[in-house]
């Protein structure tokens, strides 16, 4: 029979409680399960770096760096936002600055060959001299304070940076944010709540009819929180904004892997790649262009990075190259290997150096006609594969003699749907059977991996064997629950919160970077 992907394995006789997830988030035991769905039974433990800790000792801290990373960003704002209009005060007095020396110059002329009048004019040349370096004392004085804020501005990011790691830390590697797609028909959703006052938490609630019939209806809330909540009008830009640091991550040794999580049409492609416009453009394409500016920025510092671009397609348990370009009848077929280094490389695989972020961009284009699409009644567009871009990046500074090696990987998961709700037959019924075993093995291994269980399940699917680097205990692992808010969805939406809560919960050790 199909399994539930949210089902997952229960650790009995651990007590549940985490940094990050909300004591109000809903067990099975104290709250119905919507019509539909099934209870998730995962009891994770809060472990950092092997060792366990109170979760509320855990929480007190994150929430008191969360605070200091607050205070530092509205300082680090202010500082800029006044820094900005010293900078154009600056370029106004120096050009204050320039008007006045031609003048001089050109009465030093007038003086030089005894222009008519010009005891009036040596007056005015003394005054105007004064003046002028009175203006270059302000310059000077300006453009001390700029680079003294711009170095505030600097230390104050550098500190933000260190908190955020520590945090990272004691959190453990994984991360949770939740994204609410826009209502399709426009306006409100009416049982998705996100507080004004806190972008962590969120509301799902239902009005159920009475079952007594009596009393009228009854209004049930499920409470999560997570990371982070976008609502529907974040923009693409605001997204990335807070994944941006992880991304850089990869780039200092630390293997990454952000994957989106969801039901069909929830938005996942849309977070993940978006679209074509600047302002719509998704984690993926703004993920290579920080990496390749940050490369060329740390080049500077005497480092050189080698890229590899690989893209491969899982549809039913069958890897497919994305960047092949070969006939059709001529594909061939892949295997995935781990070799002795605990590398893990798949055969016969398109692994292409690239060196720019238009050479990347190419790559995403190809790969996206290559893509395999199916119609379900769901969605006409909808992706039944799960999509696994990677971005080795290998970096040297031979002054240094210092190396590193990471993996950048971006996941688009397959729609994450129960099988009945999309009346799935034949083919269909094959791609959701496949779909569904290997996100339930996805949450398996999270569970298996924050456990620290000797055996961690990799190669039960073909998902968790490929993505085996990028999930254990030396990444930095962030899952978007990507949600839709149509009302009709309910199940599903319910089904996904507490998938990802279930996620949020899991500590996966300290990552340290590949580096040599
Ligand atoms: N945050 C958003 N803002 C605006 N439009 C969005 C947003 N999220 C999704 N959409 C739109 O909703 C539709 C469905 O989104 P998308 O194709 O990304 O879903 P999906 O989860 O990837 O589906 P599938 O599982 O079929 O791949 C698309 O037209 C997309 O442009």
């Amino acid at each position: 029979p199909l399994q539930n992907h949210s089902r997952l394995p229960v650790m009995s006789g651990k007590r549940v409680l985490s940094a990050s997830s909300s004591e109000s988030i809903n067990s099975c035991s104290d709250q119905q399960p919507a019509q539909g769905v099934e209870c998730v039974s995962l009891a994770p433990i809060a472990a950092v770096g092997g060792s366990r800790r109170p979760a509320w000792d855990l929480k007190g801290k994150v929430t008191d760096m969360e605070g200091k990373i607050s205070n530092y960003q509205r300082k680090v704002q202010t500082v800029a936002q006044e820094n900005e209009s010293l900078k154009a005060s600056v370029a106004k007095s120096r050009q204050k600055e320039a008007q006045m020396t031609s003048d001089l110059q050109e009465l030093h002329t007038q003086l030089r060959y005894r222009v008519p009048g010009n005891m009036q004019r040596v007056d005015y040349y003394v005054k105007m001299g004064t003046t002028l370096r009175e203006t270059q004392d302000t310059v000077r004085n300006l453009e001390e304070t700029v680079a003294r804020q711009t170095d505030e501005i600097h230390c104050g990011e550098m500190e933000r940076r260190e908190l955020h790691n520590t945090i990272q830390e004691l959190k453990g590697n994984i991360r949770v944010f939740c994204r609410v797609r826009p209502l399709q028909a426009g306006g409100q959703s009416d049982h998705i709540q996100l507080p004004a006052h806190d972008n962590k938490a969120l509301t799902l609630a239902k009005t159920e009819e009475s079952h007594i019939g009596r009393s009228g209806d009854t209004q049930k809330s499920y409470n999560f929180s997570f990371d982070r909540v976008f609502g529907p009008s974040i923009p693409q830009k605001d997204v990335f904004e807070e994944i941006s640091l992880l991304v850089q991550s990869a780039l200092d040794g630390y293997n990454v892997c952000c994957f989106a999580y969801g039901q069909t049409g929830s938005g996942k492609t849309y977070t993940m790649e978006g679209g074509e416009m600047e302002d719509m453009r998704g984690v993926i394409p703004r993920a290579v262009q920080q990496i390749f500016q940050a490369s060329k920025k740390l080049r500077e510092k005497g480092w050189k990075f080698t890229f590899t671009a690989s893209f491969v397609e899982i549809y039913n348990e069958t890897l497919r190259d994305l960047l092949y370009t070969g006939k059709a009848n001529k594909r061939p077929e892949h295997e995935i290997r781990k070799s002795a280094n605990n590398e893990v490389t798949v055969t016969n695989l398109t692994y292409q150096k690239v060196n720019s972020e238009d050479e990347v961009c190419n790559l995403i284009a190809l790969a996206n006609q290559n893509r395999s699409t199916a119609r379900t009644n769901m969605n006409d567009h909808s992706s039944r594969s799960h999509s696994v871009f990677q971005l080795d990046i290998e970096g040297e500074n031979s002054g240094r003699d210092v190396k590193c090696k990471s993996s950048l990987c971006l996941v688009d998961l397959a729609g994450s749907e129960r099988v009945q709700k999309s009346q799935s037959q034949g083919d269909r019924f094959k791609e959701m059977t496949a779909i569904n075993g290997s996100l339930t093995n996805l949450g398996i291994v999270i569970a298996a991996l924050a456990n620290k269980e000797s055996y961690i399940p990799y190669r039960n699917s073909k998902l968790t064997y490929l993505l085996q680097s990028c999930l254990g205990g030396n990444s930095k692992t962030l899952m978007f629950v990507n949600i839709s808010p149509e009302a009709d969805s309910f199940p599903e939406t319910l089904n996904s919160l507490r998938f990802a809560s279930k996620v949020n919960d899991c500590v996966i050790g300290t990552a340290s970077a590949n580096r040599k």
